[in-house]
């Protein structure tokens, strides 16, 4: 698969580029994984599909791949690519707008939006079950407890939101070029949606992480009364604190 990527981009004239996170799947193990993650006969919204071997893998198992690339280079390849594949649709788009209208997410993300694009997951859309390759910091930090220092705004989100499961850690020699991190898979299946205001919320507590809960929470519409400092607040405490910060607005 290295070989095959490289050739394929020198033919390009596409050289990675790391604003996009382009690193490039070349460990076939990866593509097993996920495929082992996907419910058959399922509608699956791919981000960032590069030169296509995930889409390729997941059109044989879903129903139907919407796959989607912001770099237009990648689109007009992957729309060749998939000519006359009816399971596959191309979209040449952003995953920080496009609509998560489907039942399952899959995705190596791209590092550089992982975060926004998590916010995103945890507040819209109607999908089931998501998989992703994350930065395995970024993947740690979904699982993490209150108290240490990641946790945070995705921490709790991702908590409340989903049932989240490490899988599998990949060293950079899984990807082309090899990125400086290490990546891991991590799967999430939805309890529940959040509203966007909560993720708000969350920003303006975890601001001010190292102060007391007493101080900070008034300051963001709400209130605490005991002597926790802001990370050490459980993911329920938070919600209850949103919920009565709505309250007191009268929403
Ligand atoms: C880590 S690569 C994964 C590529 C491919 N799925 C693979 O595994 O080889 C991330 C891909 O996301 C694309 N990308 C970056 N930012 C994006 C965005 N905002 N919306 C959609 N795709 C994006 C990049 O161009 C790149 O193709």
């Amino acid at each position: 698969m290295l070989g095959w990527t490289r050739a394929e981009l020198a033919r390009l004239g596409v050289r990675p580029s790391k604003k996009l996170g382009q690193n490039f799947t070349v460990n076939p193990k990866i593509i097993e994984y996920f495929l082992s993650q996907v419910p058959p006969s399922s509608l699956v919204l791919e981000i960032g599909a590069g030169l296509g071997v995930l889409t390729e893998a997941l059109s044989s198992r879903a129903s139907k791949v919407i796959a989607l690339e912001k770099d237009k280079r990648l689109c007009e390849y992957l729309a060749k690519r998939f000519k006359g594949n009816e399971k596959v649709l191309i979209v040449c788009g952003d995953a920080l707008e496009y609509p998560l209208e489907a039942e399952i997410l899959v995705g190596s993300l791209p590092y550089s939006i992982s975060g926004p694009f998590l916010g995103r997951v945890f507040t819209e859309g109607k999908w089931k079950k998501a998989v992703f390759l994350l930065q395995k910091e970024v993947a740690e930090r979904l699982v993490t407890e209150p108290g240490t220092k990641e946790y945070g705004r995705l921490s709790v989100m991702a908590q409340l939101c989903c049932d989240v499961e490490l899988g599998p850690k990949w060293g950079p020699k899984s990807f082309w070029p090899p990125p400086e991190v290490e990546s891991q898979h991590v799967v999430l299946k939805r309890k529940r949606s959040l509203p966007k205001e909560f993720s708000q919320f969350l920003a303006c507590v975890f601001s001010q992480r190292n102060k007391k809960a007493k101080k900070v929470l008034p300051r963001c519409g709400s209130s605490w009364e005991g002597e926790e400092r802001v990370r050490e607040l459980t993911p329920q405490h938070l919600w209850e604190a949103f919920e009565r910060s709505r309250t007191l607005k009268g929403v």
